[in-house]
């Protein structure tokens, strides 16, 4: 049992390997929806992963409907600035998606619109238009390893 983060179209290799570093840390599954704004064999990403690639329980897809498709039954909660929900205010459960947008743009209008109830903010203050998208993810995983009683290793 474990949580699933979902990147679409990332597109800064140094997130997406502070990404997967957090993922092998906690037994979380990652998903990246192509197309990737990197090669997977670009130098920030693996530097980014440290040595923990081997650890990441890693998928790739074509496109976020391929994932809806795959995980039939899955909960997809998308996290955008847009939301009116706060992150703390979800009820987290385990085998959840975590979805996050493009560093340049964030989730596409498209895709907001398909799961207009589970949207989910982060609370800001101030002229920032957003938070990064590494610290956004952790913050809301961490969450959610919170609310279901994640331990870790001693
Ligand atoms: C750098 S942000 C995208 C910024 C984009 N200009 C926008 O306005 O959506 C990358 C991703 O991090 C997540 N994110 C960043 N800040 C957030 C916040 N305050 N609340 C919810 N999600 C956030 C979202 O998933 C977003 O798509």
């Amino acid at each position: 049992m474990a949580f699933h983060i979902v990147l679409v179209e990332p597109e800064i290799p140094a997130n997406t390997g502070n990404i997967s570093r957090t993922c092998a840390a906690t037994g979380t599954w990652l998903h990246l929806v192509r197309p990737l704004g990197f090669h997977t064999d670009d130098r920030t990403l693996k530097r980014a992963g440290l040595d923990y690639w081997h650890a990441v329980k890693l998928e790739y897809h074509d496109s976020f409907q391929e994932v809806k498709d795959k995980y039939k039954h899955g909960r997809f909660l998308l996290a955008t600035t847009k939301a009116d929900k706060l992150y703390t205010d979800v009820a987290f459960q385990d085998e959840d998606f975590l979805v996050f947008g493009k560093e340049t743009k964030g989730l596409s209008p498209e895709i907001l619109a398909q799961h207009p109830d589970t949207l989910m903010r982060l609370p800001m203050t101030g002229d920032v238009r957003s938070l990064n998208l590494s610290n956004a993810a952790a913050i809301v995983l961490f969450e959610g390893l919170r609310q279901t009683g994640f331990q870790g290793l001693s």
